[in-house]
């Protein structure tokens, strides 16, 4: 494969979605961080990580969103760590001051919560090991023990992020023809997103023998029913979801370009509010062109209005891309994700506790679990029913 810059040119031109290149160096005066995140497997392994005395350092010295995004990175691995080290048994309830303080810091000001979410994990966690080399050549930032499972579960998240990334650059396109009237540019913008969602599904393609460990939570989370006190910036604890899937700003992007609605009572906890909740997960640029996009003219009723045929086929090739692109989600999560959160529960009824995953508890929510596979199986059935009837 070519360099992923080449492979997918809107990498350069899409401002809002360019996969940028998070820098991989703070400034020296965060190596605390730096070190301890770079080191979590083995401390975490060890069970050191609660031993580390973290010093409390000042935010003042971060230089624009990049180096925000990298610290964020670091002390959302880190604060996952601290919180999961022991597994499920020993979860803290506490998150010292010397984490929390900075973290919440650095979160404000990106408009995101202290927790670690999926444009931490996925789109600011990878680096070029050489910066001239092609898109093999890409590793991670920070990982969890799990060794190379993680690392490809995220990879592989980031080359689907980046395959969508030509569909995302078609949309201002798309909405200009609407409000111009353009149905040859407009039929054109949809063949790419069609052509787009299918790269997405041949990227997702790479994640076979890849799982994660999920990224657990302090919200609904039995084992932290409270959730999780940050020292010296909340007096009362407060709860967080886990990084989800349903936080990938494409995964959403492209069913409200396409008009369609998930909403979903039987299991609430997955419903239209969950996944408008995920939102607020993402970073504050993705989520102002996601709101902006569902406040515009609507392209299912253009489609409609025109009774053009080829806009009408154009459009449904959208549609039935991304329930196939569902379809395999769904085959995915059943043979990586879920089985394993499965097998976990099998542990706990023997165990008759909460047996960990490594460094994590694995989450109903977010990627695996019966519940977000219902999800999953929902809103791909609600794809399916988006085509456009025969006129
Ligand atoms: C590999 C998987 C995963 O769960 N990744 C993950 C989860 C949590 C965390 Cl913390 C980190 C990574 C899935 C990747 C592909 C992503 N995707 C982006 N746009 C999509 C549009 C669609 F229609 C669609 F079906 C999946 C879509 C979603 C996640």
């Amino acid at each position: 494969m070519k360099n992923i810059r080449e492979n997918i040119p809107s990498l350069k031109a899409t401002p809002s979605f360019r996969i940028s290149f998070i820098q991989t160096e703070l400034p020296d005066y965060y190596a605390p961080w730096m070190n301890v995140a770079a080191n979590l497997p083995h401390l975490i392994e060890g069970h050191q990580l609660r031993r580390e005395v973290m010093p409390l350092l000042s935010t003042q010295y971060l230089r624009g969103h990049r180096q925000l995004r990298l610290a964020r990175l670091a002390l959302g691995f880190i604060t996952m760590g601290y919180v999961w080290q022991g597994g499920g048994r020993q979860t803290v309830k506490i998150l010292p001051r010397a984490l929390a303080v900075p973290y919440c810091t650095i979160s404000e000001l990106l408009d995101l919560p202290p927790i670690l979410v999926y444009a931490d994990c996925v789109l600011a966690n990878w680096k070029k090991r050489d910066p001239c080399g092609y898109v093999e050549n890409l590793d991670i930032l920070f990982s969890f023990p799990g060794g190379d499972s993680n690392k490809g579960f995220f990879l592989v998240s980031l080359l689907v992020e980046a395959a969508a990334a030509a569909g995302i650059k078609a949309i201002p396109i798309i909405v200009n023809a609407i409000l111009h009237h353009g149905l040859c540019s407009l039929e054109t913008a949809l063949q790419d997103v069609a052509l787009s969602i299918c790269k997405m599904r041949e990227a997702f393609k790479l994640i076979h023998g890849k799982c994660l460990d999920l990224i657990a939570a302090w919200k609904d989370n039995f084992l932290m029913p409270e959730g999780l006190v940050y020292e010296g910036v909340w007096d009362s604890p407060k709860q967080f979801f886990g990084g989800s899937a349903a936080q990938s700003s494409t995964l959403q992007c492209f069913d409200v370009l396409l008009g369609i609605q998930h909403s979903w009572g039987s299991v609430p906890r997955f419903s239209a509010e969950y996944l408008g909740c995920m939102r607020d997960y993402m970073p504050a640029a993705h989520r102002a062109f996601i709101q902006t996009l569902a406040s515009g003219p609507s392209l299912r009723q253009f489609v409609l209005a025109t009774g053009d045929a080829g806009l009408h086929a154009a459009f449904n090739k959208c549609v039935s891309a991304l329930a196939d692109l569902r379809s395999y989600h769904i085959q995915i999560a059943t043979k990586y994700i879920t089985i394993p959160a499965g097998r976990c529960r099998a542990e706990q009824q023997q165990l008759g506790g909460c047996v960990h995953k490594g460094t994590s508890v694995l989450s109903e929510r977010g990627t695996g679990g019966t519940g977000f596979m219902r999800f999953l199986k929902a809103i791909r059935d609600t794809t399916r029913k988006a085509q456009l009837t025969e006129q």
